[in-house]
């Protein structure tokens, strides 16, 4: 299987901190990988690497089959579906829910003077039926509930069809309907065998959709754990990471944690 991101021995360094340690991670196509760790960790950053956003400060980062560091960026990016909170604070909250989506195309947040074709109304159109915000189209985006605009966020990520999909706490401040229902979208989304590779971040297991295969613990910069997901989300390598006794369950193929009972 050809894998879409491979970090060897890649640290970040920023401003004399570094925040990424000696890193090796690699992700095949046919990978959905959930990114856990404590605050700081450096998790945001690992996604900023993914999304060729940053570069490494040393060791060799492939995307897609290129360097980073050895190839123009903006040929990658659209190549790449990236949805977080600091990408969702620049779409203009008036736009329409549909152009939000279409933007994506031209990577451009703001619809302005780009001429758009009707292969990319019909597309735009699909995926907004896909993540269930067909009704919703014109509507204006600021409008929208929170649990809406995480959907929106996400379809206009996966408009361009990217090869690697990278989301950074989509559930986060979620109500328990909303999120539920973004995690049965996200499940069928990550199931399916068309799916891209997906690199989640999130602070919670139990918003780990059913259908993601692989896990990475990160605690200090360091990965603590990679693999398996159910050889990595265990009871002891959680409590390593975050530093407290948690004990894990799994049910029908979703997560929780809680901390153990102290004697
Ligand atoms: N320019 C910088 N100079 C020094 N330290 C930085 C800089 N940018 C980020 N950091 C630090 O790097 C660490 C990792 O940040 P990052 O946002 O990647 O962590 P995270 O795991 O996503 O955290 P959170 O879960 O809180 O969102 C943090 O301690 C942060 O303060």
């Amino acid at each position: 299987m050809a894998s879409v991101l491979q970090l060897s021995d890649v640290s970040v360094v920023r401003d004399g901190t570094t925040i990424l340690d000696s890193v090796d991670w690699t992700v095949n196509s046919d990978e959905r990988w959930v990114v856990l760790g404590p605050n700081g960790a450096g998790k945001t950053t690992m996604l900023q690497l993914a999304a060729a956003q940053l570069h490494p400060s040393s060791g060799t980062a492939m995307l897609l089959d290129q360097q980073l560091g050895s190839v123009d960026v903006f040929e990658l990016r659209p190549r790449i579906g990236f949805a977080s909170t600091a990408l969702a604070r620049k779409l203009p909250r008036n736009e329409r829910v549909i152009d939000v989506v279409m933007t994506a195309a031209y990577s451009v947040t703001g619809r302005w003077t780009e001429s758009y074709e009707d292969l990319d109304t019909r597309r735009a159109e699909r995926v907004l039926a896909e993540w269930k915000l067909g009704n919703l189209a014109e509507r204006r985006f600021g409008d929208l509930s929170d649990g809406e605009q995480k959907r929106v966020q996400i379809a206009r990520a996966v408009m361009t069809d990217p090869e690697l999909l990278l989301l950074d706490e989509p559930a986060a401040s979620l109500d328990l309907g909303s999120r539920e229902e973004l995690l049965q979208l996200l499940s069928g989304y990550a199931s399916s065998p068309e799916a891209p590779a997906i690199v989640m971040v999130t602070h919670h297991v139990e918003e780990i959709p059913e259908g993601f295969t692989h896990a990475m613990l990160l605690a200090d910069g360091e990965i603590q754990a990679e693999g398996e997901i159910d050889d990595v989300l265990t009871s002891e390598l959680l409590s390593d990471t975050f530093g407290l006794p948690l004990e894990i369950s799994k049910q029908d193929g979703r997560f929780t944690a809680r901390a153990q009972q102290q004697n």
